[in-house]
């Protein structure tokens, strides 16, 4: 669930780092700062389609799937581990003419922590590495002199980042500064000083410095956006968000152009905002990690609602919808229930036309049809988000819940 920090102050940067890894058009204006005329002159804002078919680079091969998954990494398996901690030591204070000195040996420095911190600049998990070793404390030293504690060691996360270790969610980073110790430093050792006592006043004992926890996490990158649109390759949906929001994915002719999610915002007259991320296509068999698979089904699980994004143009396309939901609920019972809008997109081809009447006779529910290409009815499309997204605030009112705003 979107956490009630993502109201529409705090929206455009929080989701910035999150999942934007597109840029946010508005990042640019300050509170109070009038939006662009362009945009108050609608009732809503639509932003241009003038992003007809990219051609093609000659000569581009598509990527393996292989390479397609190494672009964006949102799942990473983490050994971290405290940094030791430094030892006391054993020693007595020696000087000319000062036979019994006592003991002087001071105690070992801490180990550093491993630290997880949210930074909006990092947009998913591939810089973060498969272990990390926190720096360790240093040993005491003679003159009572502690060993200095080992550094802290800060792993940066994006946004959206859950951190599990075994099946239980230890946390979840959602908003840029927070922080989650991974491993905690070994404390450092006890010097002989400390153990000076009326009884023994010559101790020779210090104690060696713990080591640093040892543990192994998973950490879940997770998109986090009010609508999340599925569909097949190609259907066009980062189209679909260059028009209606002003983010700029790559559009392109050929399946998986999308290899990351992006979240754009849509803006509208009343200043309220929504989030919709555009992930990746989904194949037949995604919940089987065909294709890019698993790892973009998890961020529809963020999302409040869902647009599902069929294309008109092709031969019975009930069939795309029947297909994306057996895969949602294959991953996750209950998934393909959520709140959602089909979307019949390419209205503009002349096929699209006559498939319409029997798509929505077969589905028996509404089906908003629209061209991303020429924008028509996109209005219909940005009235029904917000309907959506009115009715889980309701919903969540309903159940005493804090009200998401937009
Ligand atoms: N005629 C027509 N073509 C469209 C429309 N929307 C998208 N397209 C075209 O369909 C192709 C695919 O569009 P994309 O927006 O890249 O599709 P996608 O669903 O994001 O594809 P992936 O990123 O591969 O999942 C492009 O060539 C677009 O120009 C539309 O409304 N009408
Ligand atoms: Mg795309």
């Amino acid at each position: 669930m979107i956490p009630a920090r993502l109201s529409s102050a705090s929206l455009c940067p929080l989701l910035e780092g999150v999942a934007q890894w597109a840029s946010c058009p508005w990042a640019g204006l300050k509170p109070g700062q009038l939006l662009p005329k362009q945009a108050l002159s609608r009732p809503l804002s639509v932003g241009s389609v003038d992003h007809a078919k990219q051609p093609e680079p000659p000569g581009k091969k598509p990527l393996s799937e292989k390479k397609l998954k190494r672009h964006f990494v949102d799942q990473r398996r983490v050994f971290v581990r405290g940094g030791n901690g430094g030892s006391g030591a054993s020693c007595f204070h020696s000087e000319p003419r000062k036979e019994f000195g006592g003991p002087d040996g001071g105690d070992g420095g801490n180990g550093g922590h491993v630290i997880l911190r949210v930074d909006q600049q990092v947009k998913s998990l591939s810089s973060v590495l498969s272990q990390y070793r926190g720096f360790a404390g240093e040993d005491g030293g003679s003159n009572n002199c502690s060993g200095r504690g080992g550094a802290v060691l800060y792993v940066q996360v994006p946004v959206g980042t859950l951190v599990k270790e075994g099946r239980e969610v230890v946390a979840d980073l959602s908003s840029p500064g927070e922080e989650y110790i991974a491993a905690l430093g070994g404390p450092g050792g006890k010097g002989n000083r400390f153990f000076l006592a009326n009884d023994n006043r010559a101790p020779v004992t210090c104690t060696p410095g713990q080591p640093g926890q040892e543990r192994v996490l998973s950490l879940e990158l997770k998109t986090v956006a009010h609508a999340g649109m599925v569909g097949f390759p190609n259907a066009g949906k980062s189209s679909l968000l260059r028009a209606i929001s002003n983010a700029k994915p790559a559009v392109a002719s050929y399946p998986f152009t999308t290899l990351k999610p992006h979240v754009g915002i849509v803006h509208y007259e009343d200043h309220q905002q929504l989030a919709v991320a555009d992930i990746p296509g989904i194949i037949r068999g995604a919940h089987r990690n065909k294709g890019l698979g698993l790892s973009f089904l998890r961020h529809i699980e963020r999302c409040l609602f869902l647009l599902f994004v069929v294309d008109l143009s092709l031969p019975e396309p009930w069939t795309q919808v029947e297909d994306l939901k057996y895969e949602l609920e294959k991953y996750q019972e209950g998934l393909s229930t959520r709140p959602h809008q089909i979307i019949a997109n390419k209205i503009d081809l002349p096929q699209a036309r006559a498939h319409l009447a029997k798509l929505q006779a077969r589905l028996g529910q509404e089906v908003i049809a629209l061209s991303a290409l020429t924008g028509e009815n996109l209005e219909q499309l940005l009235l029904r988000l917000k309907e959506l997204h009115g009715t889980h605030l309701e919903a969540g009112l309903g159940q005493g819940r804090r009200p998401l705003r937009g």
